[in-house]
């Protein structure tokens, strides 16, 4: 079961003037358990792939399933949860419980049932049960998105995509969110990043995807992304503190630019080794 993106194309004012071509042709696909990461310069038509996988957008031409359930179904909003850039803005509940039952009382469930979704989805997002009789907007940016968060997986979606999630938030609500990201990975959710920095999400990804002008112009292991790209000194120290941060084993003490692209390939093989065993 996985999400499948065949022959997708789509532009925005189709048959006007200002027809803009943000999707050319897209296949790709997502297997069940991966996360995965969906990077591209700004305009490259992240964003517009990724709503197509919980039905915002239809498929103009080509076609995207998820598990099985063409995206033009319903029901697919119930696979596949997007947290959308800037979440925070869409919060409106008059408690956190409100915001985040939402989704799962408009599909009909009530009670003791609800309450019990809304405090798993509040753990899972890395927030205490006993936040749910606040105001959203008491909170601080960084919780705020959590509550957001909490609302998509109150869902129980198969697939978790987040698009530009990190965008805007401190150093520390960063960290708490990438460690809730990768708690929730090993939970056995399906994780979709989009971003457009990619080495931020690197040691957590299986699989990079990258887009250019609506294309997919690279579709490999992180591994195969490094190798493929050099990228510039600041990227690669970046990397380089994200890897550590993650327990990563590489050295710190590299001083030649050849050598922490070694470390760097070296480490995302062991844990691909890991992994397999
Ligand atoms: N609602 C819209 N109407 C017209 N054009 C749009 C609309 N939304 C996006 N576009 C255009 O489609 C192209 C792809 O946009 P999209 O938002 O998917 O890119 P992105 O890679 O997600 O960008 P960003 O990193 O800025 O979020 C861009 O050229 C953008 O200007």
């Amino acid at each position: 079961m996985s999400i499948e993106v065949k022959d997708l194309s789509f532009c925005y004012n189709r048959g006007t003037s200002l027809e803009k071509r943000a999707l050319d042709n897209v296949s790709l696909s997502i297997g069940k358990g991966e996360f995965v990461l969906i990077g591209g310069e700004i305009g490259s038509g992240k964003s517009t792939l990724v709503r197509h996988f919980n039905g915002i957008l239809k498929p103009q031409s080509g076609s995207v399933t998820v598990s099985g359930m063409a995206s033009t179904d319903r029901d697919v909003r119930h696979k596949a949860g997007l947290l959308m850039q800037y979440p925070q803005k869409q919060l409106f509940g008059r408690t956190v419980f409100e915001d985040v039952s939402f989704g799962p009382s408009n599909f009909g469930i009530k009670g003791d049932a609800l309450e019990q979704r809304v405090a798993d989805a509040l753990e899972q997002a890395g927030l205490g049960r006993d936040i749910g009789s606040l105001s959203p907007f008491s909170l601080s940016g960084g919780q705020m998105r959590l509550v957001a968060l909490a609302g998509v997986l109150a869902m129980q979606p198969e697939y978790l995509i987040l698009d530009e999630p990190t965008s805007g938030l401190d150093p520390e609500n960063r960290s708490s969110l990438l460690a809730t990201l990768k708690e929730l990975h090993l939970s056995g959710i399906s994780v979709v990043v989009v971003s457009h920095q990619v080495c931020e999400f690197l040691p957590l990804a299986d699989k990079v995807i990258l887009l250019d002008n609506g294309w997919v112009s690279f579709n490999g292991t992180p591994v195969e992304y490094v190798r493929s790209v050099s990228s510039p000194l600041p990227e690669i120290t970046l990397l380089m503190k994200d890897l550590i941060r993650e327990g990563f084993d590489v050295r710190d003490d590299i001083l030649s630019i050849d050598d922490a692209f070694e470390e760097i390939v070296n480490a995302l093989e062991k844990r691909g080794a890991g992994q397999d065993e």
